[in-house]
């Protein structure tokens, strides 16, 4: 499984990093602050009902005033009215907070995706962005909406409480806030242990949400290799792991609330022991001790949901912390400043006066490392004049398909430049050069909608009469048709119903609705069968007209036909000549061509096996 390693959070506040939180929220300020007044006002009417009590009991019932009784009724239900319009409010509110700040936060994060370039994706699992696009986000929005909502509750409840406790009678107040102190202890005590617990069941779950991602992508090849049970004693391994940190929360977690609770009864037997005797003794009204039990129940509430809403704000400033890092990430291919038209721009890149491309490339002294590791490329140089036809070939791992991913700007050159049209691609936007670029891919990605939707995503704005044509141009039309719903057939993820050979077909009318001036192919290598090979060939020999295209070749049609042919070793050119030039050379293209691509021209009789 992957190495990659989720970073560790210890720290218990992070100001700086929620104040960046609240930058992003900006937005939501006036809904917050609205927030903020609702809930003074839920915790204001909470710690007023047991006063209310208090009147009643001393004022009304002690004194058998019924009609009293009657109208303190009404206005108690008034204040009923209020607190439940009050808690209408304070849900809408947190639940347009929760939702919009997730959507925004969502919103950044996909599309930092999409402007990161090649280098990123190479050494952060799926797994991990997907965690980071659908858990933490959520917990994040959660937590901003909802935190506030029992933060403010739960403080202004405890003020408003002690204040009333304090003013009705201070001894009484002390006695039985006594057991305070402690509950605060045992409440940071606790949490900081459920904390912990729940921190590394969170770090596992990364792992697992990765493992899940490998064992759904990779499930075929698992089966065909028979790795079924390595693969289960593996993941069993991850998952025995999270449920060990699971448990050990759970225990803290259930340890915790019987303290609570315990505490909770000390401090209502404080109150009952001391004011019962003071009403007994007549110094305390019926009334007075009968609010102070109520209060007493009401004030460890707060305190026991303060304990916690610290711990979730810890839990979700990991996953803010992880959210914005992924937000935050440099994007290692940017436009230089100054460049016009970058992604976003409004104007059309394919109308005229979309600066054009003629389709001249040049590698001038190129060197190229991966992420600091051994060059794979060194001083390579390399002129190819627009409409030419250039085939790369060499062994695997040779830096073909780096050669293609520097041209496409995939990656850009760690040393020399590379020129389009005698200008280094750095001075030009990304969308100048992709906009008339086109990649076909060994094996192309279909999205998931019809076979219409694919090919028109080369050329949004086609109409579906386009969409025909450029099928018809690469002979796609006669499969698509005999498909059951036509253009319209859906195809599923990754284009799962097609054959390869099909893919290619698709991908190639999307490329030629695209009209690119630079055209890079990387040949596909499975086997397809004869007649489809010839239907391909047909496709890429139209597609190649008039632009200037590599292809990675791996078929001996497309490469005898390419204008040169570029032999690449150890990322260089070795040899470089049209077919016959290479052939009359004698050197490794010519083993390359008898070893291997002379089987493909035997007749069908005489190949070996
Ligand atoms: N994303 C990457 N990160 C690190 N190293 C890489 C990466 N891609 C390729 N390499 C390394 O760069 C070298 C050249 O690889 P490249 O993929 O360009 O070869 P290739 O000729 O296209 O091979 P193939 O025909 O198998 O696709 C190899 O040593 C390879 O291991």
């Amino acid at each position: 499984m992957n190495k990659f390693e989720e970073q560790e959070y210890h720290k218990r506040f992070d100001f700086d990093l929620w104040k960046k939180i609240f930058s992003y929220i900006k937005p939501y300020k006036k809904y917050l602050l609205w927030l903020a007044v609702v809930m003074v006002g839920v915790a204001g009417i909470d710690a007023i009902f047991p006063f209310m009590n208090k009147i009643a009991i001393d004022k009304y019932v002690v004194k058998d005033d019924i009609n009293g009784l009657y109208s303190f009724g009404v206005k108690y239900g008034i204040l009923v009215i209020i607190q439940a319009i009050n808690v209408f409010f304070f849900i809408a509110i947190a639940g347009k907070i929760e939702t919009g700040v997730a959507y925004d936060v969502r919103k950044r994060a996909f599309k930092r995706l999409q402007e990161l370039s090649f280098s990123y994706y190479d050494k952060t699992p799926v797994g991990w962005m997907m965690a980071r696009m659908t858990s933490d986000i959520r917990r994040l929005g959660e937590t901003i909406a909802w935190g506030l909502v029992d933060f403010v509750w739960g403080f202004s409840m405890m003020v408003a409480i002690m204040g009333i406790m304090l003013a009705l009678n201070w001894k009484l107040a002390l006695i039985t806030l006594s057991v305070v102190p402690i509950l605060v202890v045992a409440s940071l005590y606790f949490q900081k242990k459920i904390l912990t617990a729940y921190r590394k069941v969170r770090k596992i779950n990364s792992k697992i949400t990765g493992a899940f991602n490998e064992g759904i992508m990779g499930a075929k090849t698992t089966k065909t290799l028979v790795r079924e049970k390595e693969n289960l004693e593996e993941f069993k391994g991850i998952t025995g792991k999270m449920r060990h940190h699971s448990i050990r929360a759970a225990i803290f977690s259930s340890l915790f609330l019987p303290v609570v609770l315990t505490l909770s009864s000390v401090g209502t037997a404080l109150a009952l022991w001391y004011g019962g005797e003071g009403v007994v003794k007549g110094i305390i009204t019926y009334g007075t001790l009968v609010a102070f039990l109520n209060y007493t129940v009401q004030f460890f509430e707060p305190v026991r949901q303060l304990a916690r809403i610290f711990a979730e704000l810890q839990s979700a400033q990991a996953s803010a912390e992880r959210v914005l890092s992924l937000i935050e990430t440099q994007v290692e291919i940017e436009d230089a400043p100054g460049v016009i038209a970058r992604y976003g721009d409004t104007f059309n890149p394919r109308k005229e006066n979309w600066p054009s491309l003629k389709g001249d490339v040049s590698f001038v002294n190129v060197s190229f490392s991966y992420q600091g590791g051994e060059k794979v490329l060194k001083d390579f140089n390399l002129d190819v004049k627009a409409g030419e036809t250039v085939a790369l070939v060499g062994e695997t791992g040779s830096g073909k398909s780096t050669i293609v991913n520097l041209i496409c700007r995939f990656y850009e050159p760690t040393g020399g430049k590379i020129l389009i049209d005698g200008v280094d691609y750095r001075k030009k936007s990304q969308l100048w050069l992709r906009s008339n670029l086109g990649y076909v891919l060994q094996t192309p990605h279909l999205f998931s909608g019809t076979i219409k939707e694919n090919i028109r995503y080369g050329r949004l704005e086609a109409s579906d009469e386009e969409v025909i044509k450029a099928a018809k141009i690469v002979n796609a039309h006669d499969f698509i048709i005999n498909l059951k719903d036509g253009y319209d057939t859906v195809v599923g993820e990754s284009g799962s119903g097609l054959s390869t050979g099909e893919k290619q077909l698709i991908s190639f009318a999307r490329a030629i609705l695209a009209n690119p001036r630079i055209f890079v192919l990387d040949e596909a290598t499975s086997s397809i069968d004869t007649e489809m090979e010839q239907i391909i060939q047909k496709a890429v020999d139209k597609l190649l007209e008039g632009r200037t295209s590599f292809i990675i070749a791996h078929r001996l049609s497309t490469v005898r036909s390419a204008d040169r042919i570029l032999v690449i070793k150890d990322g260089k050119i070795i040899e470089e000549g049209n077919h016959n030039q290479l052939l009359k050379r004698k050197g490794y293209y010519y083993r390359l061509y008898t070893n291997q691509f002379i089987e493909e021209e035997k007749p069908e009789c005489c190949q070996a096996n």
